[in-house]
């Protein structure tokens, strides 16, 4: 479970980006994040994970505080945290096992790591998870040979790779076509439930954000001003989170035909075929 309670980020002088910010998420739950841009997303994914200090506040995952961690210590609460980019962040010259076997390195000694000798578990389980998700035939491939969709599924499996008590996914999907992006946010849906992971998705595109989990939270101006699942995110709270600004990619109507709508791209599309990860989650338990 994640518990952020009164979250302030100020950079420098200027006034504060997220002002004051509580959320608790528990596991397996997919909340989406939404925001105009500015509104202070990213900066709280990346307090989370501690690539940004949080000027205050708490940061709780499982129990744990995350805020003033130091040295070996945040080392090892961040390889609990996974984080999947926009822009895959695949080093493109090493091949997908390679990219994927790189979630270990919070685990793994340095001669391990530079020597590429990873333990056989480690290399079990990433056949495991790419089979999961549908890229095992691409292990042998350089990153850079597979197309984005596929590059975005390397991405996820390095971030279950570490083990994660939280995945964080920063506009997983703003690099993919549409039918990429659905597939990617189906699957982040069904990881979260079989791995049973609180999942935090920042991501401007308020139609998949409604169709694919289960609640959002909307920030403007660095505050939480929507907190609710997507049957209620209706015409009201998208004006209240965009203020006038066009949100992208979705108007949205009568709440009612969004739901009705919604159900139907739900039974339009074939769901991710769950192939299991008991043996993944035991692995974790
Ligand atoms: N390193 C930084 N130094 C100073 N200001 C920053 C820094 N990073 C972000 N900001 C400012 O913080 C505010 C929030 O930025 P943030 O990137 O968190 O917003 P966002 O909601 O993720 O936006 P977008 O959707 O465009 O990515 C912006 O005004 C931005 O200019």
């Amino acid at each position: 479970m994640l518990e952020i309670s009164k979250l302030v980020k100020r950079y420098g002088h200027d006034e504060a980006v997220l002002k004051g910010l509580d959320l608790v998420v528990e596991d397996n739950s997919v909340v989406a994040i939404v925001g105009a841009s500015g509104a202070g997303k990213s900066t709280m994914l990346r307090c989370i994970n501690r690539l940004v200090e949080p000027s205050s506040g708490s940061i709780r995952l499982n129990g744990n505080e995350l805020v003033n961690l130091r040295g070996a210590a945040l080392r090892r609460a961040r390889r609990k945290i996974g984080m999947v980019f926009q822009g895959f962040n695949l080093i493109d010259r090493l091949t997908v096992m390679e990219n994927v076997l790189a979630g270990r390195l919070g685990y793994v000694s340095l001669y391990q790591a530079i020597s590429r000798r990873y333990p056989q578990a480690d290399i079990e389980r990433a056949f495991q998870l790419m089979e999961r998700v549908g890229i095992a035939q691409y292990a042998n491939k350089r990153a850079d040979e597979l197309s984005g969709g596929e590059r975005q599924r390397v991405g996820v499996v390095r971030a279950l790779m570490q083990e994660p008590e939280l995945l964080l996914a920063d506009e997983p999907t703003a690099s993919l076509d549409p039918r990429t992006s659905e597939q990617i946010m189906m699957l982040l849906q069904s990881l979260a439930s079989e791995l049973s992971l609180p999942v935090l998705i920042n991501i401007h595109n308020v139609a998949q954000a409604k169709t694919y989990t289960e609640r959002i939270v909307g920030l403007r101006h660095g505050k939480m001003i929507f907190d609710g699942k997507p049957a209620e995110f209706d015409k009201d709270a998208l004006d209240a989170i965009y203020g006038g600004i066009e949100a992208p990619d979705e108007t949205v109507s009568d709440p009612q035909a969004t739901e009705q709508q919604t159900d139907k791209q739900h039974a339009d599309k074939p769901r991710q075929r769950d192939k299991g990860l008991d043996e993944v989650k035991h692995d974790q338990a």
